[in-house]
This record gives C-alpha cells, sequence and structure tokens, in this order.
C-alpha cells in the first residue's frame, strides 16, 4: 500500500471534529481558528521503540499512552486540548498494528475531545510523534516559573506504580501477577490529569506534568522558579500495591523519582489551599501536599525524611544520555 492510501484508510476523519477546525486532514497544512480572547498552547513527545516502550507493545496502549503524554502537556498548563497532529514511523506497512493503533487513536481522541488534523507517514524503526495543539485563555497559564517562597507543593493521583512495572517486567523487582497487573495498567495506560489541570488556573503559581520522576521534574520548577522546592518524602501518596512493594523491603526511590507517572505536580499559595483541594475533591482526583517552596538555596530539591535531610538517591530522574 502507498504511502498516500495508508493515509487515507487510517488517518481521514481521526477523533472529535470541531467548529474552529477549518481545514483537516489531507491538505498541506491543517488550519485551525483560535476563538478570540484565547490562546494556542503547543507541545509535542514522541514515543521510540526500545526507550519508551517495548518491541511487543500492543498498538492499542501505544495509542492511548501517545495521546495521554501529550494531553498531560496541556494538562500542566492548564489548556484545553484541541487538535493534534501525528507522525509515524515505522519498520514496514502492518495493517493489523495500523488498524488497532488508529483505531485506538481515534476512540481516544474522541473521548478526550481531540481533532486529529494531520500528520506523517515514513518507512524506519517504529517511532511514533504527536503535536498536540489546546486553548488558553489570553491572561492565564499554568508554568514552571511562578513558584513563591511560602507557596504549598501539591501532587495529584499516586507516584511510582509506572516505575514498579517497568521494574518488575525488566525483573529487577518481583511482584505476584495481581500486582504486576494493576501496576502494568499504570504503565501503559496513564491518564491525564487534564480536568484538574484547567480547574486549576488561576490557584496554581507554578506546575508541570511527571514524566522523568518527581525530584527531578521539580527541579525544573526551582531553576525556571528561582526558589528551592523542600519535599515531605513520607507525605508522597502511593498505591497499595507501592505499599506491599515497601513492605516486603522497597524503599521510595521508584516513586521519588522513577517516572512515567504522568501526573501533575504544583504549587499555590497557602491563601488558595482550600480552593484547590475542592476543586480537586469535585473532580474526585487525589491531590496531596507533599512540601513547600523556600528561598533558593544551594540545594534546589531539598528531600526530608521524618523532617530530617534524607539520604542521596543514586539518581533523581529517568536521563535519556546517561
Ligand atoms: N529538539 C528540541 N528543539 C526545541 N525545543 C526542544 C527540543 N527538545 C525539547 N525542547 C523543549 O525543551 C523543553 C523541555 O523539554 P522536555 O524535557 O521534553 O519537556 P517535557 O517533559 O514537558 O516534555 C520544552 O519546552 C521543549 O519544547
Ligand atoms: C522500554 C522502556 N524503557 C524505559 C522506560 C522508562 N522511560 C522511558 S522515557 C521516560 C521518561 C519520559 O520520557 P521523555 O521522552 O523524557 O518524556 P518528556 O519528559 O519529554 O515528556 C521513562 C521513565 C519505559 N517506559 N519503557
Ligand atoms: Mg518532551
Amino acid at each position: 500500500m502507498s504511502e498516500f492510501s495508508v493515509i487515507e484508510q487510517y488517518c481521514t476523519a481521526l477523533g472529535a471534529s470541531h467548529s474552529g477546525t477549518e481545514i483537516g486532514v489531507g491538505d498541506d497544512a491543517a488550519v485551525v481558528a483560535v476563538p478570540p480572547g484565547m490562546r494556542l498552547a503547543v507541545s509535542v513527545d514522541s514515543m521510540v521503540e526500545g526507550v519508551h516502550f517495548f518491541q511487543d507493545a500492543a498498538p492499542n496502549d501505544l495509542a492511548w499512552k501517545l495521546l495521554n503524554v501529550n494531553l498531560s502537556d496541556m494538562a500542566a498548563m492548564g489548556a484545553l486540548p484541541k487538535w493534534a497532529t501525528v507522525t509515524l514511523t515505522m519498520p514496514q506497512e502492518n495493517h493489523l498494528w495500523l488498524a488497532d493503533f488508529s483505531a485506538e487513536l481515534h476512540r481516544a481522541a474522541t473521548q478526550a475531545g481531540v481533532q486529529i488534523i494531520g500528520g506523517d507517514t515514513t518507512r524506519g524503526q517504529l517511532n511514533i510523534s504527536l503535536t498536540i495543539m489546546g486553548l488558553l485563555p489570553k491572561d492565564d497559564v499554568i508554568s514552571r516559573s511562578g513558584a513563591k517562597p511560602g507557596d504549598d507543593l501539591y501532587v495529584s493521583g499516586t507516584l511510582g506504580d509506572a516505575a514498579l512495572a517497568l521494574a518488575a517486567i525488566e525483573q529487577r523487582v518481583a511482584l505476584s501477577a495481581v500486582q504486576r497487573r494493576v501496576v502494568e495498567a499504570k504503565l501503559h495506560r496513564p491518564q491525564a490529569q487534564v480536568a484538574l489541570g484547567q480547574a486549576l488556573l488561576g490557584f496554581a503559581s507554578a506546575g508541570l506534568d511527571i514524566s522523568d520522576g518527581l525530584l527531578g521534574d521539580l527541579a525544573h520548577i526551582a531553576k525556571a522558579s528561582q526558589v528551592s522546592v523542600e519535599v515531605n518524602a513520607d507525605a508522597v501518596p502511593v498505591s497499595q500495591v507501592y505499599r506491599e512493594y515497601q513492605n516486603a523491603g522497597g524503599d521510595l526511590s521508584l516513586a521519588l523519582a522513577g517516572g512515567d507517572d504522568y501526573q501533575l505536580a504544583f504549587t499555590a499559595s497557602a491563601q488558595h489551599r482550600d480552593s484547590v483541594l475542592a476543586q480537586a475533591a469535585k473532580l474526585g482526583v487525589e491531590v496531596t501536599c507533599i512540601g513547600r517552596i523556600v528561598p533558593l538555596s544551594s540545594t534546589p530539591v531539598v528531600v526530608l525524611l521524618d523532617g530530617k535531610p534524607a539520604p542521596e538517591l543514586s539518581h533523581s530522574s529517568y536521563q535519556h544520555f546517561d
């Protein structure tokens, strides 16, 4: 099948349609209208075989994760995701793979209110990439740079399950079949916190999504905001399975620095504490205060255990080029 028919068969009419889309799939570029009073937020994340997923990964899981890791960047900024373009690089055309991938991308994008408006298809090592575009009010955004000393530090959901799943798959950790099923779902099917991100607009002073690991990602807030971040490791929320892993001798490293969480970490002034917790409760999303922002010191991210400096971790986040 030619590149054109691949695109025709699998890529046209993907996802939800929008009144703002003036030209979608099929022309040299898509054209979208940004409503008055709004601006465009744009981000791209790729997933590469052997780096982000294993060779035998299910195509429907890949489609879900590709969309959600990008939705997570919109969530982090408080943006409403609207449009996406998709780049597929594949070693050969595999119709079963393409059918599963595109059906799930269609389903997940529609559910998220996102329209796929274009993309590119080439041959090479399996590599999938999605550019997401969303809307932000002209005068509001959650960036990495607004944290102030005295602000509370929060995270959504629980951390560490995806890294625990990866450790189990790579046989660095032994889990039961039931435990594995629970944490593998977290690794393969992250749920971007899009509604929470938007609810935090106006309350959060800074924020980002946790893709590389909590401590490494918090260092980005510290650097951009010119502050230090104090984290109470004991307060970091973990799942039941993670607790079981701890009871069997596991420590907090995977929750603090494992990555693949796709939860939000954000800061807010103490005056917004009730509002932050009320917004989260309204959405049924777990949000936990795990520390605070302090004036910039020589340590950008200070980890406390029982109120005392914690022993050094061997690494604080996922690094692509270590
Ligand atoms: N190849 C690149 N060219 C231009 N900008 C890049 C490139 N790679 C990363 N960036 C930018 O650097 C910043 C940090 O990237 P990254 O660590 O991938 O962030 P995230 O965890 O939000 O995906 C982002 O603003 C991203 O757009
Ligand atoms: C096969 C496999 N190996 C390793 C990982 C772990 N892993 C790969 S990339 C990554 C960090 C997130 O990816 P990145 O491309 O840095 O995302 P970004 O920060 O740009 O959103 C993690 C935790 C994985 N999910 N699967
Ligand atoms: Mg990125």
